[in-house]
């Protein structure tokens, strides 16, 4: 859609209404039991399984990539008594990993994320940036992570922001594009609200908090405005959202958190891999290794669990 100004300087964020309810959500009881084990599944088809390290090699992305494809180890989808294998969302990684990726991933139907765009600062000139997209396209991702100009955020150029996003949403073609925001850039969650509708109104698939390289990560009063300008938006276009919380998302208890907060603010629809998705690189070995628990009644060390 056109930028629409007067839709993004109304964004406001309300901080201490917003601290409140955060703080709500993570002391509560959470889903226990038999229901927990389901909610747990159901989370590892949400994550973006990541590798996102310098020492990254095509060795470890095949690795990873074999992980995505069985994520829950075969005694435990038996022992619950699941059909064939469980899967994540995708599996994301660095431009020069996809390819590698893609062959690893072929005829399972997950799809390959690529970070793109001067990831994680986005400090390239724009026509590189562009080219990297397109570069990533090329070689197979089907969806594209990039990361926003924050000092366009810094300056309030909202129609800077949203040209670029623009550009960049037509440099991917038929794959999806995830925006970037790195909110522990931002300063402010009232930058957090607007950044996010400008890159919803130039054509993102989904808002993503971060890269997992800044400071503060995915937290949960970021995860309310986010989740609160999806709302918005959709209650203006008809038009749902996706949103990725990412960095530092690692324990299955945090997982489950970040699942009420959708269901709350959102509603089902955001419990699904086309809405909602992870990142994450290490949140899927307490994940099985929860599940393990349920299943034996014991909880086996995490090292077990070594690959994501
Ligand atoms: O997009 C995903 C993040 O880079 C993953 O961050 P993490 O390594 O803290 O899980």
């Amino acid at each position: 859609m056109p930028l629409r100004l007067d839709l993004v300087e109304g964004q406001r964020a309300n901080l201490s209404a917003i601290e409140r309810r955060a703080a709500t959500l993570a002391p509560r009881r959470s889903v226990k039991k038999e229901w927990q084990a389901a909610w747990l599944v159901r989370a590892i088809g949400l994550i973006d399984l990541t590798t996102l390290s310098g020492d990254d090699t095509p060795e470890r992305v095949r690795r990873l990539c074999a992980k995505a494809r069985n994520a829950l180890r075969q005694d435990l989808v038996e022992a619950l008594g699941l059909s064939g294998p469980v899967t994540t969302g995708a599996v994301c990684v660095y431009p020069t990993m996809v390819s590698t990726a893609v062959k690893a991933l072929d005829g399972s139907g997950i799809p390959v994320a690529s970070v793109a765009t001067g990831f994680p600062a986005g400090l390239m000139p724009l026509k590189l940036r562009l080219e990297e997209i397109r570069y990533c396209v090329a070689e197979g991702a089907g969806e594209i992570d990039i990361v926003i100009n924050r000092a366009l955020v810094f300056d309030q150029d909202w129609q800077g922001l949203y040209d670029e996003v623009r550009q960049m949403r037509e440099a991917c073609g038929p794959a999806h594009l995830k925006t970037i925001l790195a909110t522990g850039d931002l300063k402010t969650l009232r930058n957090v609200a607007r950044a996010s509708m400008v890159c919803m109104m130039a054509g993102a698939d989904f808002i993503k908090t971060s890269t997992g390289k800044e400071g503060v990560n995915a937290v949960l009063p970021v995860g309310l405005v986010m989740t609160r300008a999806i709302r918005a938006y959709e209650e203006e276009t008809g038009v749902k959202v996706g949103f990725k919380p990412a960095g530092g998302i690692s324990a299955a208890k945090d997982a489950l958190i970040w699942m009420t907060l959708m269901k709350e603010e959102l509603g089902n629809a955001w419990l699904k891999p086309d809405l909602f998705r992870f990142g994450a690189s290490s949140l899927l070995g307490d994940i099985e290794r929860q599940i393990e628990h349920f299943v034996t009644g014991r909880y086996s060390a995490a090292m077990r669990h070594a690959v994501a």
